[in-house]
């Protein structure tokens, strides 16, 4: 079962067009979905959801037109959104129990087996008695989950998951996200580049309303490799540095700019060549530029770019 979205263009009563033609084909597995604040990820993954019709375009899961059967699909679907509220007195087995009858398991021993499995597969075992409130954002994250789990749906979605979560529980969440990606489509939306670049065997980048890439990482990354290039330097050569080249990120090392630069022949002798990662070429795409044998289209208008 693969899905289909095919040009999607959504414009909000405000004259916001937040998708332009977005076309992707996901099948199932891991699917990271990047791009910065205000990019659309929300409002793509909220239109797939069944949660908002987009203005023109198509979205099919297998055979299910996605905007026509949004019954059907619902039952396919688990979705964790960006934000989402809990009672907070209740216990996470309660919660869990209640999703869980709405998603239609009547029965109430088949139900508490289902629960009882969620609970243990988030690692919530433990904690099942605890009122939710108490939770910590990685713990609510993981009940998320398991919430979306519940019925055992083939097309999950997360969305912005990881954000404020310490590194441990990050790590832990992204570990529970790639076992369940295993055997269905999961659709992970983030500004995090380091997500997809440890959980998605393919992605897309979407900026303004738009698709500006689409492929695997490994293949995005051959498709700048040689052309990035590394200097320290002081600030002042920052700026300098800008209006002369490409500048697709700054790091601080010590509180000095470790500079990245895309250029297709070393700019001159101090600048090293660097092995690419998934935030130089998110970086360079965000700016306009091309990836080689990657498919989407470049943004016309480039945002400022990265900086310290
Ligand atoms: N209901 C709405 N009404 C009007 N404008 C909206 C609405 N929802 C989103 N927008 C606008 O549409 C654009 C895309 O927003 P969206 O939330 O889809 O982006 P995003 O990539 O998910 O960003 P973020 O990570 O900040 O949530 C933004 O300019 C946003 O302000």
């Amino acid at each position: 079962m693969q899905l289909e979205i095919r040009h999607l263009s959504k414009t909000y009563p405000n004259g916001v067009r937040a998708l332009d033609d977005v076309s992707l084909s996901i099948p199932p597995g891991m699917f990271g979905l990047l791009g910065p604040n205000g990019a659309g990820k929300s409002s793509l993954m909220r239109t797939i959801a069944t949660l908002q019709q987009p203005d023109t375009g198509t979205i099919t899961l297998g055979d299910l037109d996605v905007l026509k059967s949004a019954d059907a699909v619902r039952r396919l679907l688990g979705y964790l959104p960006q934000e989402f509220g809990l009672y907070p007195n209740l216990s996470a087995e309660m919660v869990l129990d209640h999703f869980a009858t709405l998603k239609g398991l009547t029965e109430s021993k088949a139900r508490r087996r289902v629960v009882d499995a969620l609970l243990e597969q988030v690692n919530l075992a433990d904690a099942r008695k605890k009122a939710v409130g108490g939770f910590s954002g990685g713990m609510k994250q993981r009940l998320g989950i398991a919430i979306a789990l519940a019925g055992d749906p083939r097309l999950i979605i997360v969305d912005e998951p990881t954000a404020g979560l310490d590194p441990s529980e990050r790590y832990r969440f992204l570990n529970l996200l790639a076992e369940i990606g295993q055997e269905r489509i999961v659709i992970l939306s983030t500004h995090i580049v380091d997500d997809v670049r440890e959980l998605c065997p393919r992605m897309a980048i979407i900026n303004r309303g738009r698709v500006v890439l689409a492929g695997e990482p490994t293949q995005v990354l051959a498709g700048v490799a040689g052309r990035i290039w590394r200097r320290e330097m002081s600030r002042d050569e920052l700026e300098a540095t800008r209006a002369t080249h490409e500048v697709i990120s700054v790091r601080l090392v010590a509180g000095r700019p470790v500079v990245h630069v895309f250029a297709d022949a070393c700019p001159d002798p101090r600048w090293v060549p660097v092995d690419p990662d998934l935030e130089d070429v998110y970086f360079h795409t965000l700016a306009g530029g091309t990836i080689d044998g990657a498919s989407g289209s470049p943004s016309a208008d480039a945002p400022a770019l990265q900086s310290v």
